[in-house]
Parts: C-alpha cells; sequence; structure tokens
C-alpha cells in the first residue's frame, strides 16, 4: 500500500486525523466510527508519510489481543514486519521496560507477576501475620484498597493514615505488604505502571532515552486509563513527544477500577494545543442497532455529547427474548446459533455477552450439550484454575526461590507432612529476619531447628525443588513441565479425585504441557529465559489465548472484555433488573451512568443482529431470582424491538425444555427450587441436579452451611 492509498478508505474527517501534522491530536467520537481504524492508519502514516521508524512508535491498546491484531494490520498495509514498534497493554509495556531494567528498578532479575489471587493470598497471610480478625478487616478490602492507591500512584509511604482504626490498619496491611512484595521479588499489576513510573522520574538518563527513542504514542480507548497511566504517558512524551489519543467518554466502564473519564477533558488543558478530531459517522452497525443504542445512553447526563449515524439500512429489528428461566435462555441461544450455522454463518461471528462471570456456566453446559465449539474470553481462566496455578507455582519457585506466593501455594500440596505450626515459625522467621520463606527454610534445616519429623518433610520439600531445577538448558520447557506435573506428585494427588472434576484437572495440566510446547518467546524476550517468559505470558495473557485459535469457535465474555471488539451476532443475556444493572447499581446514579455505559458498549458491538434476552427466574450466586426486566430495554424505542415470543408459551416450552433435560425431576426425585433438610446442614434449597440411579447428585444451597453438592444416595434429604 503507498501513501496515498493509506487515506482512500477513510472519510474526511478520520483522513484529517490520520494525516494531521505531527503534533497532540485527540480523536472524541462514538462507537464504530473507526476510532481503531484511525489509530492503525496513523501508525502506518507516520512510517510512510513522516518517514519514521517503527522503533519510535509506542502505541497502547487494551488488551494483548487487539495489540496483535494491531500489529498484524499495520504489517499487512506495510507489507513488511515492524519489529522495533512497542505495542502493547499498559502492563505488558511496563513490564517489558522492567525487564530490561530490572537492576535500576531495584528488581531480582527474575521477578515473577503476583496475578490478584496470588495477591489476595499474600495480603491474607500479612491479615493474619498482624494477628487482625480477618472478618472485621476483610482481605478483599484491603486489596482494593491497595490497587487504588496503585492506580492513584500512591505508595504506603506517600499516605497518612487518619485518626479511624480503617485508615491506620490498611496503610499498616499496605506497608506490610509492599515489604512482602520487596522480599519475595514479585511485582502485582498496578506495580508494574506504579514501578515503571518511578524508575523514569529516579533515572532522567533512562527517561531520556526512551523519549528520544519514542516520539510518537498513540492510546487507544483513552476514556479507561487511570491516574497512573495518564501520568505514565505525560511523563513518557515529556516536552517533545507527540501525542495522539482515542476515546469515547460513553465507553468508559472501568471506573471502578480507577479510569478516570475526566482524563479526556484533562488532556485538553493539559496540552491546549492538540487538536481535536470528532467522528460522527458509525460504520459498524445497522440503523435500528445504532438508533437503540443511540436511545440508551441518551438517558446518561454530563455527556461531551456526540451523536452518530449510519448510512446503513435499518436492517432486523432487536430480538427481544422473553425466556421463562436461564435455561430456556440458554437453549433458546443455542438454537439461535444453529440456525446461524445452517445458513453458512460461522461460529466465530456470534458473540454471547453477559454481565457476570458465573453467568457463563448454563450457557457452555448448554453449547456444550449440542456440541457447539465456544471459547471464553476472561473470567475463569485457563491460567487461573487452581491445578494449573499449583503446576505454576512449582515453575515459579524453580526460577525463583525468593519467590514466597509460590513457596506457600505449593509447599504442602500435595500433602507432604509440612503443617500450619512449621510454617507460622517460618513466616516468623522470615520476616523478622527479612529474608525469603526459601531461605528461612534453609536455615531452619541448618540450625536444626524443627522437630525431626517436620525436619525431614521440609529437607524433603527443598530437595524437591533442587532436583527438579534444571542445571543447564538441554530439557525443553515442555519436558521440564510434564517432570514437575509428575514428580511433584500433583498428577497423583489429582488422579484420586475421580470425578469429572478431577478427571478434568488432569486434562487441564496436559493442555499446560501444551500449552509450554507451542509457547514462543517474543522477539523483543530474547534475553530472558524461557520459562520466565512464559511465565509472564501466563500471568499477562491468562485467558486471552484460551481454546483452540484456530477453531471456528462461538465466543463467550463479558460486557467489560467485549470492549473494542465487534461481531455480526451478538447476544447479550440477563438484561434483568438486580443483574445488569446490578443490585448495588441500582440507588447510585454514578454507578448506574457506567451501567448504561456498559450496555451501550455491549449493544454497539452488534453489526447485524442483536439479540437482548432476559427470564423469568434465575438462579444465580445459589439463589433464585425473578427479576424484573431491564430498565434499559425500556430505554429503546419499541418500534426498534421484535418481541421474539409471547410470555405465555415462553413459560410453557421453558417447562417442557427443562422436562426434557437429564437434570430433570424424574432422574433424582428432586427438582430446582425444592426446600429440602439435611441432618447435619440444617434446612437448604436445591439449586441443581445431575446424573441418575446411584449416581444421582444434587447441589444444595443450605442456609447456614453454603452450597455443597451432595451424593442423593447418602444424603438422606428431606424434603420439606
Ligand atoms: N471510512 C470507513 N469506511 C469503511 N469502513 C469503516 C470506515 N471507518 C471504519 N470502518 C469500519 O467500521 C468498523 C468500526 O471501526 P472501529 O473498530 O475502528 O471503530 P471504533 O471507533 O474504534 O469503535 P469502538 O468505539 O467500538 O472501539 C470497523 O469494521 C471498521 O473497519
Ligand atoms: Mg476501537
Amino acid at each position: 500500500m503507498d501513501v496515498s492509498e493509506l487515506l482512500d478508505d477513510l472519510n474526511k474527517p478520520q483522513r484529517e486525523a490520520v494525516a494531521a501534522p505531527l503534533g497532540h491530536t485527540r480523536i472524541l467520537a462514538g462507537a464504530g466510527s473507526g476510532k481503531t481504524r484511525v489509530l492503525v492508519h496513523r501508525i502506518a502514516w507516520l512510517i510512510q508519510a513522516e518517514a519514521l521508524s517503527p522503533a519510535n512508535i509506542l502505541a497502547v491498546t487494551f488488551t494483548n489481543k487487539a495489540a496483535a491484531e494491531m500489529r498484524g494490520r499495520i504489517e499487512q498495509m506495510l507489507g513488511y514486519p515492524i519489529g522495533g514498534m512497542w505495542v502493547g497493554t499498559f502492563h505488558g509495556l511496563a513490564h517489558r521496560l522492567l525487564r530490561s531494567h530490572w537492576q535500576e528498578a531495584g528488581l531480582p532479575q527474575g521477578f515473577q507477576i503476583l496475578d490478584s489471587d496470588d495477591q489476595l493470598r499474600m495480603i491474607k497471610r500479612i491479615i493474619r501475620g498482624m494477628s487482625l480478625d480477618e472478618a472485621q478487616w476483610p482481605p478483599k478490602q484491603a486489596q482494593w484498597y491497595i490497587n487504588g492507591q496503585k492506580d492513584e500512584g500512591l505508595r504506603a509511604a506517600h499516605l497518612q493514615a487518619g485518626e479511624d482504626p480503617y485508615s491506620q490498619n490498611m496503610l499498616a496491611i499496605y506497608l506490610a505488604y509492599e515489604q512482602a512484595c520487596e522480599r519475595a521479588g514479585v511485582v502485582d499489576f498496578g506495580e508494574l505502571l506504579l514501578r515503571s513510573h518511578e524508575l523514569w522520574l529516579k533515572r532522567p538518563d533512562i527517561l531520556a532515552h526512551y523519549q528520544q527513542r519514542f516520539s510518537q504514542i498513540l492510546v487507544d480507548e483513552f476514556q479507561d486509563t487511570n491516574t497512573i497511566q495518564y501520568a505514565w504517558i505525560r511523563v513518557l512524551a515529556g516536552q517533545t513527544g507527540h501525542l495522539f489519543i482515542v476515546g469515547d467518554d460513553d465507553q468508559s466502564i472501568y471506573g471502578w477500577r480507577g479510569a478516570k473519564i475526566e482524563n479526556i477533558q484533562k488532556f485538553h488543558k493539559d496540552y491546549p494545543d492538540a487538536s481535536t478530531v470528532r467522528l460522527e459517522q458509525n460504520y459498524r452497525s445497522t440503523g435500528n442497532i445504532l438508533a437503540a443504542a443511540n436511545a440508551v445512553i441518551a438517558n446518561n447526563s454530563e455527556r461531551l455529547g456526540k451523536e452518530l449515524w449510519t448510512e446503513d439500512a435499518d436492517g432486523e429489528p432487536i430480538q427481544l427474548y422473553n425466556a421463562y428461566n436461564e435455561r430456556d435462555e440458554a437453549a433458546y441461544l443455542v438454537q439461535e446459533v444453529r440456525n446461524w450455522m445452517n445458513q453458512g454463518g460461522k461460529r466465530s461471528e456470534v458473540a454471547v455477552l453477559y454481565r457476570s462471570n458465573a453467568q457463563s456456566r448454563v450457557i457452555e453446559e448448554a453449547l456444550m450439550q449440542s456440541a457447539v465449539p465456544y471459547r471464553v474470553y476472561g473470567g475463569l481462566r485457563f491460567f487461573e484454575r487452581a491445578e494449573i496455578k499449583d503446576v505454576l507455582s512449582y515453575l515459579r519457585l524453580i526460577s525463583n526461590r525468593r519467590d514466597d506466593a509460590a513457596f506457600e501455594r505449593i509447599v504442602n500440596i500435595p500433602t507432604r507432612g509440612i503443617g500450619a505450626a512449621t510454617l507460622t515459625q517460618l513466616r516468623q522467621y522470615a520476616r523478622e529476619t527479612n529474608q525469603s520463606m526459601w531461605q528461612s527454610s534453609v536455615d531452619f534445616l541448618q540450625q536444626k531447628i524443627l522437630p525431626a519429623r517436620a525436619g525431614n518433610a521440609l529437607s524433603a520439600f527443598l530437595t524437591l525443588i533442587d532436583s527438579l531445577t534444571p542445571e543447564d538448558d538441554s530439557m525443553s520447557l515442555h519436558e521440564l513441565t510434564a517432570l514437575v506435573i509428575d514428580e511433584s506428585g500433583l498428577r497423583t494427588h489429582f488422579a484420586k479425585d475421580k470425578t469429572e472434576k478431577g478427571q478434568g484437572r488432569i486434562e487441564n495440566m496436559d493442555e499446560l504441557i501444551n500449552a509450554t510446547r507451542e509457547f514462543m518467546r517474543a522477539d523483543d524476550e530474547e534475553e530472558m529465559p524461557l520459562l520466565d517468559a512464559f511465565l509472564a505470558h501466563a500471568a499477562l495473557e491468562a485467558g486471552e489465548n484460551q481454546g483452540d485459535q484456530w477453531q471456528d469457535c462461538v465466543q463467550l465474555m463479558t460486557l467489560h472484555s467485549a470492549k473494542g471488539l465487534e461481531f455480526p451476532i451478538v447476544f447479550m443475556v440477563g438484561m434483568e433488573e438486580g443483574l445488569f444493572p446490578g443490585q448495588k447499581s441500582s440507588d447510585d446514579p454514578l454507578r448506574l451512568a457506567e451501567e448504561r455505559r456498559l450496555c451501550y458498549v455491549g449493544m454497539t458491538r452488534a453489526r447485524n443482529t442483536l439479540y437482548l434476552l432476559y427470564t423469568e427466574s434465575r438462579y444465580l450466586y445459589g439463589q433464585e431470582m425473578h427479576p424484573r426486566p431491564s430498565r434499559f430495554l425500556s430505554e429503546i424505542p419499541v418500534e426498534r424491538l421484535h418481541q421474539v415470543r409471547s410470555q405465555k408459551n415462553m413459560a410453557a416450552a421453558g417447562l417442557t425444555a427443562i422436562a426434557s433435560r437429564s437434570h430433570s425431576a424424574d432422574d433424582t426425585g428432586f427438582r430446582t427450587g425444592q426446600q429440602v433438610m439435611h441432618q447435619k446442614f440444617g434446612p437448604g434449597v436445591i439449586i441443581d441436579t445431575e446424573g441418575n440411579g446411584s449416581h444421582a447428585r444434587v447441589h444444595v444451597n443450605f442456609k447456614q452451611a453454603g452450597s455443597k453438592w451432595l451424593v442423593l444416595a447418602y444424603a438422606n434429604l428431606e424434603t420439606l
């Protein structure tokens, strides 16, 4: 593609933006108006028309997937690879920077990334170590506090506790957490940005190097940057760098995680000479979809205000389906997907979007039963599954003995007789001597502090890790992974669990071996040991590459992770009050506005057909609900909607659909929703049933004991 062609498939304001003179540019425009397309063309323009080197360009995208697509698209346009360009997420880019400057940033060379689950465990331990009551000081709350401070660029040292116990304890936990991370040589997600930002501030020479290099900085989805991310960009741009930011205030959906819509306006104040381009033509959706989305978002106040129009025909009306319950909802969805496939459509052209991850299970089941391949983005991702994290923790400890989170996770998995008392002693010693758990263990063994049995068990564990650590690089990563799974005893451990769950865990571990076999280091990671590159990949990309990349799959994801994407067919499920908008948002105008933006994001993902589904009754989080239809549905002009079936039919169809399934009353003698009594656990409600005969199981939500799966043959349940 030569220079003139770069501008061919663009409208006038888009061309203006792509070919803008070097300087600061802000693009403010609604969904599907070509913002991302303009950003991609701009990069090609910088290289071709402005004769800049790809190495001068740094582009920030919202997901790793978007980054890969962007790179591919530009290479396709230019006809050659653009290795030197940096494109990635904020976290990915910050991570890359810290890998190159670990020493200057005060990190160990093999520092590992702590994902939010690891982080929570660590915080839990700290709270216990401080003898605080976990019920009164929930670890999740402390995690939220810590991450919130980091998003604002604040360390414990920057903060001052007030008089109240809340701020005092939170600050103390934050401080202890920072020290524990330091000791373990691990960084959490927020730390990646915070630390690279600090690195630049304390090392002007390093900053100058990057400022000289990255004269062009482009940011997609700017409306969802938080304080530290914006600060990071500003520092990098300095006096000479040029910023090209694109965003849509109506699509800001991460306020709950510290994103600041205001950054869009702040940008204008911080860079008064920036030119602003507005795009108003939508190229993605049909007239009906666009009109409906515009009508919904119009209910928000305090918008920067823009209208979108399309040259497209109205297209099909929006399909509104009133399901009987969540299974009926899933059954209808599967039926429509199959219709689409029968017409020659591809599965990957279909997206199912939900508000909460917990909604995916029923839909997954329905798709599975009909043998429709699907892929889940986000949610319980492959790399977040317990057994995978166990194996990864072994690998992490193999790579870095100071990784306390990994040590703690697997020291007694599978059980090897290292008890809580030993661990408490070790932790205390580690804190006092400011050493890792590993080093503390070594000291303990040398000084023969532990009783013989505990000492032997601990010593066996250390020997195991040492023996698994390769001495040279003659062993491939997947051989090492297989070895770890077998020698650690994890395989035998999980094989003892004969249920499907246990089987699934083994399959997952085998899939991990596949993942390590297929893993290829990125160009910029050549210096890094393959194992470390893989561990970083596992932490950063969790879930994004799940399933077989090449298989034609229906795409399942939360509304949040659908941002920036588009699909010919979109199903939005669970359009119900209490779920979407969520319960807590109903009486908080700010949160409600954010939910509405999320609805706008969801609707504008659809190109041709949009389905909105809601149910009369739903089991979620172990409770039965009888929700009202979402208020967002009533904000859509009726002439844009087509009610798919009448409510009465629906209820009947829903009932037969349920009765015809294996999960029905005939198999177990119980039905969902039934009240039961258990001798030990007390009263509860059946929330699911499966299997039959002696294998029949019921899932019961007990008032006191929480939810449990019980085998009917042994449960002695009484109906109430
Ligand atoms: N001038 C154009 N001519 C034809 N198609 C276009 C044009 N501009 C954009 N498109 C197409 O419209 C769709 C939406 O574009 P894009 O994804 O860049 O929009 P966006 O503004 O980034 O949307 P979002 O806000 O959802 O991120 C894409 O399929 C894109 O290829
Ligand atoms: Mg976009």
